[in-house]
């Protein structure tokens, strides 16, 4: 039994579809919610290369195959599958953002879909997750999920991820939340969550709220209420030209040159400490800013806030801090924020502060 919507939309040549109903819920398919899975990737549909012990490709397993390893699940939804990509999200782009956004759009509207979980590399996934935050609305569950270990791997952990994926999804309780990321059964806000190791399946940390709840086998628990949401649209086209520029001990201006010589509409530091750089790279940003560029000042530390006119003159410089936005979720912020024409530095900062636009 399919979900309704597929045959209605046509997904049979451009999507994978798949029927997962036991004999049990066929007897009344029609009473059970559907969810749509759109899957990009990443390791959780990875596959054992021979090149290397232990080596992988990434993205090498269609949604499919990921959900024949989750059994059970079919007594509690209908699932439709559909493949948007197929690649390791270090290879994330615009393209397949834009093709997420519309799909989610789309299920969105369609009052027989109960939710939507996207599969997704995990090295990038905070980054999507944030877009997806902001470029979408609705009020039905939008659940990332990834994994650490590939699928071919001993005690890869991509089945229990999924399977308390699709349970956030049809939680009703993950209502409005915008979107979630879930891995290693907690829940994580798209604001929030950071990878924190290349390696653990603990690695997504909300290190400055904790995590915004757990699925614990098959109870769905959230710690806080929902917060309200900040809708800035995605635009067709390329987005804004925007570079993380690092500072470290003895780093000077030139790769804040370089970066507004190669376009950039805006800059994010890196910087050490409370969003702090040496001074050859301040004076650097310093005329980035009085030539247009707009600069927001982030950390390389993994938590804390940057915050206002500390150590650093930002009302003097025309600079904005980041607040709790890490280097990489600042980007993708103030790309959708110059995206939408939004380039006073008031506004930035107020959008930067408190997750709204003013007003
Ligand atoms: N664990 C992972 O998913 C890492 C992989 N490189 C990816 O982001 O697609």
């Amino acid at each position: 039994m399919l979900c309704p919507w597929t045959t209605r939309m046509g997904w049979a040549c451009a999507a994978i579809q798949i029927e997962t109903m036991t004999d049990s819920a066929k007897t009344s398919p029609d009473s059970l919610p559907c969810i749509a899975v759109l899957a990009t990737g990443g390791t959780i549909a990875g596959a054992a290369d021979p090149r290397s012990d232990g080596g992988y490709n990434a993205g090498a397993l269609s949604a499919e195959t990921l959900l024949s390893a989750v059994p059970g699940m079919d007594r509690q939804a209908r699932i439709a599958a559909e493949q948007v990509a197929a690649i390791g999200s270090q290879d994330m782009n615009a393209a397949v953002w834009q093709a997420l956004v519309a799909r989610i759009t789309t299920l969105q509207a369609q009052a027989d879909v109960a939710g939507i979980v996207i599969t997704h590399g995990t090295d990038t996934m905070e980054e999507t997750a944030l877009l997806l935050d902001l470029a979408t609305q609705g009020e039905k569950p939008v659940v990332m999920v990834g994994a650490m270990r590939p699928a071919t791997a001993i005690g890869g952990e991509g089945p229990r991820n999924l399977q308390a994926a699709l349970q956030v999804a049809l939680s009703p309780q993950a209502r409005g939340r915008g979107v979630l990321v879930v891995l290693n059964d907690t829940i994580h806000g798209a604001r929030d969550v950071t990878k924190t190791s290349t390696t653990a399946v603990e690695t997504f940390r909300s290190l400055n709220t904790g995590p915004a709840g757990a699925a614990i086998f098959d109870s769905v628990t959230f710690f806080r209420p929902p917060e309200g949401r900040l809708h800035l649209p995605l635009p067709s086209g390329a987005l804004p030209r925007v570079e993380i520029v690092y500072a470290y001990a003895g780093a000077d201006g030139r790769p804040v040159e370089a970066a507004v010589a190669a376009g950039a509409q805006g800059l994010v530091l890196a910087g050490v400490g409370d969003g702090n750089a040496p001074a050859a790279m301040m004076e650097a940003l310093a005329a980035a800013a009085r030539a247009g560029v707009a600069i927001v000042r982030a950390s390389r530390t993994a938590s804390g806030p940057v915050v206002r006119n500390i150590e650093v003159d930002d009302d003097r410089l025309g600079f904005v801090a980041s607040g709790y936005h890490a280097p990489a979720k600042a980007r993708v912020l103030l790309q959708l924020l110059l995206a939408n024409g939004h380039r006073d530095v008031t506004v930035l900062q107020a959008v930067f502060r408190n997750h709204a636009l003013p007003g």
